[in-house]
C-alpha cells in the first residue's frame, strides 16, 4: 500500500536574481514567482513544463545550491521541519539525492570510479562502485577513464550511480534521461521506482512525458516559473478530460500517440521570453 506521509513540501517559492542593467540600475528578473509542489514518501513527482520553465531552480532551490546572487523566499518544509541552508548542507548527499542535469557536475579531473565511491563506505567502496557500474551497464575498464573520455549517455549513468545511496529518503533527478539507450533508461526509470518502493520520495524532472508516466503517482505541471497544476497520472488518459488546466491539456494532446496537436507545438515554439518584472523589495534568501 502507498505511504502518504508528507516528505517535502514547496510552498509560493519565488527566486530572483538581481542583475545590472548597463552597469548602473539594478533589476530583480523572477523567473519563479508562484511555485509549489510537494511529495510523500513512497511517491515519485514528475515535474513537467518547457525549457526554461523553472524546474531546475526549483531543484536548486530544494537542494540549497542556488547561485549566490539569486534571492529566495517561500517555504521549503522537509520532514514537517523548515529546510534551512544549514539543514540542505547537512543533508544534501546523504538523505537527500541529486542527480543533476550537467555532467559538468562530474569533476573533471577524476576518474569516474573514484568519484563513484565518495561518500561510501571506505571498506566496501571499490565493491559497491564496481556493482553500481555492472547495475548501469558500464565496463570496469570505463572506472579509470577521466569525464571527458566517456560518451554523453556513459556519463549520465555515472551520475546515476554517484546518487546511489543506502539511506535515501528523497530523491531528485533532474532529467536523468537524455541521451540515454533504451536499456540504460528502462534502468534508470526501474531505480527510481525502487527508490520509492523502499519509501523514498522521488522529484523526476523531466521533457520525457512517456518515461515520467511510466512511473509517476503525481505530476506536477510547470509553466513560467508557476505551477499550473498537480494531477494523479491517471489523470492523463483520454483526451485528458480529467486534467483541469488547459496547458496541461494542450501538453498532453501534444504527444506523438495523440496525434501531435500543433495548437500545443506553435505556442511552445514563441514563448518563452524572458521574465521582466519591475525591481521589488529584495527579500532575504533562505
Ligand atoms: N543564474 C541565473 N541568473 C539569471 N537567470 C537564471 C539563472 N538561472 C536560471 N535562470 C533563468 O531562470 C529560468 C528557469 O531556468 P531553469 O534552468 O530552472 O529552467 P528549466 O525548466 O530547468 O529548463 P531546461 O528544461 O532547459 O533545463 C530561465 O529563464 C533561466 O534563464
Ligand atoms: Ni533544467
Amino acid at each position: 500500500m502507498k505511504q502518504t506521509k508528507p516528505l517535502l513540501q514547496v510552498n509560493n517559492l519565488s527566486i530572483g536574481f538581481s542583475q545590472y542593467v548597463k552597469g548602473i540600475q539594478q533589476r530583480i528578473i523572477r523567473p519563479i514567482a508562484d511555485m509549489h509542489v510537494d511529495i510523500n514518501e513512497g511517491e515519485i513527482v514528475a515535474v513537467v513544463g518547457a525549457s526554461g520553465s523553472g524546474k531546475s531552480l526549483l531543484a536548486h532551490a530544494v537542494l540549497g545550491i542556488l547561485p549566490s546572487n539569486a534571492i529566495c523566499s517561500g517555504s521549503i518544509v522537509y520532514q514537517g521541519e523548515e529546510l534551512t541552508t544549514k539543514r540542505k548542507e547537512l543533508l544534501r548527499g546523504r538523505e537527500i539525492s541529486f542527480i543533476p542535469q550537467s555532467v559538468n557536475y562530474l569533476d573533471p579531473l577524476m576518474r569516474v570510479d573514484r568519484q563513484v565511491q565518495i561518500g561510501l563506505d571506505k571498506k566496501t567502496a571499490r565493491r559497491q562502485q564496481e556493482n553500481l557500474f555492472a547495475q548501469y551497464d558500464l565496463k570496469k575498464s570505463d572506472g579509470r577513464l577521466f569525464p571527458y573520455e566517456l560518451s554523453g549517455g556513459m556519463l549520465r549513468r555515472v551520475l546515476f550511480a554517484t546518487s546511489v545511496r543506502e539511506g535515501v529518503k528523497l530523491v531528485i533527478a533532474d532529467e536523468p534521461t537524455p541521451g540515454i539507450h533504451p536499456q540504460a533508461l528502462a534502468e534508470i526509470l526501474k531505480q527510481l521506482k525502487q527508490f520509492a518502493q523502499e519509501g523514498a520520495g522521488v522529484m523526476l524532472i523531466t521533457h520525457d512525458m512517456m518515461s515520467a508516466l511510466q512511473i509517476a503517482d503525481r505530476v506536477a505541471v510547470i509553466k513560467d516559473g508557476a505551477t499550473l497544476e498537480i494531477s494523479e497520472a491517471t489523470a492523463f488518459e483520454g483526451n485528458g478530460e480529467r486534467l483541469t488546466n488547459d496547458y496541461t491539456k494542450r501538453l498532453w494532446r501534444a504527444l506523438p500517440q495523440n496525434d501531435f496537436d500543433m495548437e500545443y507545438k506553435e505556442e511552445e515554439t514563441v514563448t518563452h521570453v524572458p521574465d521582466w518584472r519591475e525591481p521589488e523589495p529584495l527579500l532575504s534568501s533562505k
